[in-house]
C-alpha cells in the first residue's frame, strides 16, 4: 500500500490564457511575474485568505524627542519572521497526538509553535488511563501569556475536555484576534476514549464554531456534531460538510479515513461554495495514532506560512500520507494503535526546497524538455536553451540530458534552476533523482523503467514534483497509486528523439487522457503543426504538450516557443 495521494479538485478550470499573458515578455517585471513568482518574491501566497501586512519595528516607549528610536524587536523584514501557530489542546504522555503531535507537525513544516496545555493525559499506545483537566482559570492564564507577548498567526484547537475551557478560549481570541482559527473537535481518542463531554458539542456548535476558519472533524465527530446523523457514506460526508458549514466556520473538513470498505482515504472539503473530494489509497498501517491532530496543525502551520485554505489542506493531507508510509511499519508500544513519525518524513527533504505552492497543472500547459545532443548540435548551453525557452513563454522545463557527465549536469541543473525560478517556472530533471536532490530542482519526471514514482516520492518528500511517463490507462493508474502529480503520455507522433518508442497516436492518448486521474501532458513528435490537433482532444485532464525538437532542434529556441505557446493558447481558448 502507497502513501500517496490524489486530489480531485472539481472547480479548477484551465485557464490558458493566464500564461499566455504571464510568459510572453522577456522582461520580468513586477506586473508580469507570474503567480508563483510573486509568492516565492513575497514568500506567500498570492491568492491567500489572509494578505500579510507586513509587521515593522516595534517602537520602545519611553522616545524622547531627540532620542533616536531604537527598535526592541525587528520584525522589519518578513524574511526574519517565522510563521507561529499556537496550539491550545491536551498533552498526550505517548507522544503520539494532542500537544506532542502538533509540536512535531509545526517543526516540521518549519513554523514556529507555541501551546497553551487544558488537559494532561495518561495514555500510551493501548489507550487513555487518566485524564487531568486544566481548571479554566490557568487555562486562560497560558492565554494571555501567549497571545499578549508573541505574535501569533493562526491558532489550532485540539482537546477542549470542559465547556469552561472553551469558553476562555473564545473569549482570549475575541481579545486577540489571530488571522486564521482550526478547530479539530477532539471528542473521542482512537482508542475509543470520550475526552469531551456533550456540553462542550454546544460550545462547539454556539461558540467556537462561529470563530472558526476551517473545523476538521472526523465521521464520527460530525455525526456528534450533527446531533448523531448517520455518515456512512462519501455523499453522506458532502451533506455533513454543508451542515456544519451552516454552523458558522468558514470551511470544513469532513475526513473520511474511519469510513469502511474503502481502498481510499477520502476527505471532502467544502469552503461554503463548492466540494472538493482529496482522496489518497489507504496506508495499511497500525500507526496511525495522533493523524487528526497532525492534520489540522499541518493546516494551521500552512496558513501560518500564508497558504490558501485549499492549498494547506492538500498539503496536510500529502503531509499525513507521506509521515504514515514513512512510519508504517515502526514498532512503538504493544497496543493496537501506534504513533508515527512526524520528523522522519524530513530527513530526505532539502530545508531550502520550501516551495509555497505545490504543483499546479496548468504548468504542464507548455513543457520544455531540453537535449544535450541538439545544444550541442546548436553550439549552445543548457542555461542558454533554458533561459530561451522560459523567455519564450514554456511553463514548465525538464532537463533531459541523457550524456551528460554528472556532475556537469548537476552544476548546469544549478544554474537553470535560477533561471527558471526568477521566471517562476518549475524545472524537473529527467531520471535522475539524485541530480535533483543535489540541486534542490523542484522535481523529477521518471519512465516505466526508471526510478519507481512511489520509491522517488519516499525519497523526494511530499512536495516535489513527480511525472511519469504513461502509455496504457493501467500504467495511469499505478502512477496515480504511487503518488505521481502527473503523467506524460505518449508518443503521440512518431519521432525521432527518442528511439524504439511505441507511439500511441491521439486515440492511444485520449484513452490514458480519460482513465487518468492525474493531470496528463502529450510528448512524441509534437510541434507547429499538429499542436493544435492535440490539445483539441478537449479531454479535460490534458493539460498541455512536451515538446523537445520542435523548440531545441530549431536556430531560435526563443521564436518558436513563443509561436508554439500562441497556436495552443489559440487551441486551448478555443476547446474550453
Ligand atoms: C513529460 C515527459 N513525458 C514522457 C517522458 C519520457 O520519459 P521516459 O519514458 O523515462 O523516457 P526518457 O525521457 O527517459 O527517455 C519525458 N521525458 N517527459
Ligand atoms: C522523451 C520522449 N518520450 C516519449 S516521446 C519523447 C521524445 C519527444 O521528443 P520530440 O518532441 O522531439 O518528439
Ligand atoms: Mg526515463
Amino acid at each position: 500500500m502507497s502513501c500517496v495521494f490524489n486530489v480531485v479538485d472539481f472547480s479548477s478550470h484551465y485557464s490558458p490564457h493566464l500564461h499566455l499573458h504571464l510568459h510572453a515578455h522577456s522582461q520580468i517585471t513586477p506586473p508580469l511575474l507570474s503567480k508563483r513568482a510573486i509568492n516565492r518574491f513575497w514568500n506567500c501566497n498570492s491568492d491567500s485568505i489572509n494578505h500579510q501586512t507586513p509587521r515593522f519595528v516595534k517602537m520602545q516607549s519611553n522616545i524622547t524627542s531627540n532620542s533616536i528610536p531604537t527598535p526592541i524587536h525587528t520584525f522589519d523584514s518578513e524574511l526574519n519572521k517565522i510563521p507561529h501557530v499556537l496550539t491550545v489542546a491536551g498533552s498526550d504522555s505517548g507522544a503520539g497526538a494532542g500537544i506532542q503531535a502538533d509540536l512535531k507537525t509545526c517543526s516540521a513544516r518549519r513554523v514556529y509553535c507555541s501551546t497553551v496545555i487544558t488537559a494532561v493525559t495518561a495514555q500510551n499506545t493501548l489507550g487513555v488511563q487518566g485524564v487531568n483537566i486544566v481548571p479554566h482559570d490557568f487555562v486562560q492564564h497560558q492565554l494571555n501569556s501567549v497571545l499578549s507577548d508573541i505574535n501569533v498567526d493562526v491558532v489550532k484547537t485540539g482537546m477542549l475536555p470542559s465547556l469552561s475551557v472553551l469558553k476562555v478560549l473564545c473569549q482570549s481570541l475575541r481579545k486577540f484576534p489571530v488571522k486564521a482559527l482550526v478547530v479539530d473537535p477532539v471528542m473521542i481518542s482512537t482508542s475509543g476514549d470520550i475526552l469531551a463531554g456533550p456540553s462542550v458539542l454546544d460550545g462547539f456548535r454556539e461558540e467556537l464554531l462561529p470563530m472558526a476558519d476551517i473545523v476538521t472533524p472526523n465521521v464520527k465527530e460530525a455525526s456528534a456534531l450533527l446531533g448523531d446523523l448517520p455518515i456512512k457514506t462519501v455523499s453522506d460526508m458532502r451533506t455533513a460538510a454543508k451542515l456544519i458549514h451552516d454552523l458558522g466556520p468558514r470551511s470544513v473538513l469532513v475526513k473520511g479515513g474511519d469510513l469502511p470498505n474503502s481502498s481510499e482515504a477520502i476527505d471532502i472539503f467544502y469552503d461554503g461554495q463548492e466540494f472538493y473530494e482529496l482522496s489518497s489509497p489507504r496506508v495499511n498501517t497500525r500507526n496511525t495514532h495522533g493523524t487528526g491532530c497532525t492534520m489540522a496543525s499541518c493546516i494551521a502551520a500552512e496558513l501560518a506560512k500564508g497558504s490558501s485554505m485549499l492549498s494547506a489542506v492538500k498539503i496536510a493531507k500529502r503531509f499525513v500520507e507521506a509521515a504514515l508510509e514513512y512510519s508504517r511499519d515502526l514498532l512503538i508500544g504493544n497496543g493496537v494503535q501506534g504513533p508515527f513519525d512526524h520528523l522522519l518524513a524530513l530527513k530526505n527533504i532539502n530545508q531550502s526546497s520550501y516551495r509555497q505552492d505545490r504543483f499546479n497543472p496548468n504548468d504542464l500547459f507548455l513543457y520544455a524538455v531540453t537535449d544535450s545532443g541538439m545544444n550541442r548540435k546548436w553550439g549552445r548551453s543548457i542555461a542558454e536553451a533554458v533561459k530561451a525557452a522560459v523567455e519564450g513563454g514554456a511553463t514548465i522545463v525538464q532537463l533531459r540530458e541523457k550524456d551528460a557527465e554528472t556532475k556537469d549536469f548537476v552544476d548546469a541543473a544549478k544554474v537553470c534552476l535560477k533561471i527558471c525560478r526568477s521566471y517562476g517556472v518549475p524545472l524537473l530533471i529527467n531520471d535522475r533523482i539524485d541530480v535533483a536532490l543535489a540541486c534542490d530542482a523542484d522535481g523529477v519526471h521518471v519512465g516505466q523503467s526508471d526510478m519507481p514514482a512511489r520509491l522517488a516520492r519516499t525519497i523526494l518528500g511530499p512536495e516535489k514534483i513527480i511525472g511519469v511517463s504513461c502509455k496504457t490507462p493501467e500504467h495511469a493508474h499505478q502512477a496515480w497509486l504511487d503518488g505521481a502529480d502527473y503523467i506524460g503520455s505518449g508518443g503521440v507522433y512518431p519521432t525521432n528523439t527518442k528511439e524504439n518508442n511505441r507511439t500511441i497516436g491521439l486515440d492511444g492518448l485520449k484513452e490514458v487522457c480519460k482513465a487518468s486521474k492525474l493531470p496528463v501532458v502529450a510528448i512524441g513528435g509534437i510541434g507547429m503543426s499538429n499542436a493544435r490537433a492535440v490539445m483539441e482532444l478537449g479531454v479535460p485532464s490534458l493539460k498541455g504538450v512536451a515538446v523537445v525538437s520542435a523548440l531545441f532542434d530549431r536556430e531560435c529556441i526563443l521564436t518558436e516557443t513563443r509561436n508554439l505557446q500562441a497556436v495552443i493558447s489559440e487551441a486551448a481558448l478555443l476547446t474550453q
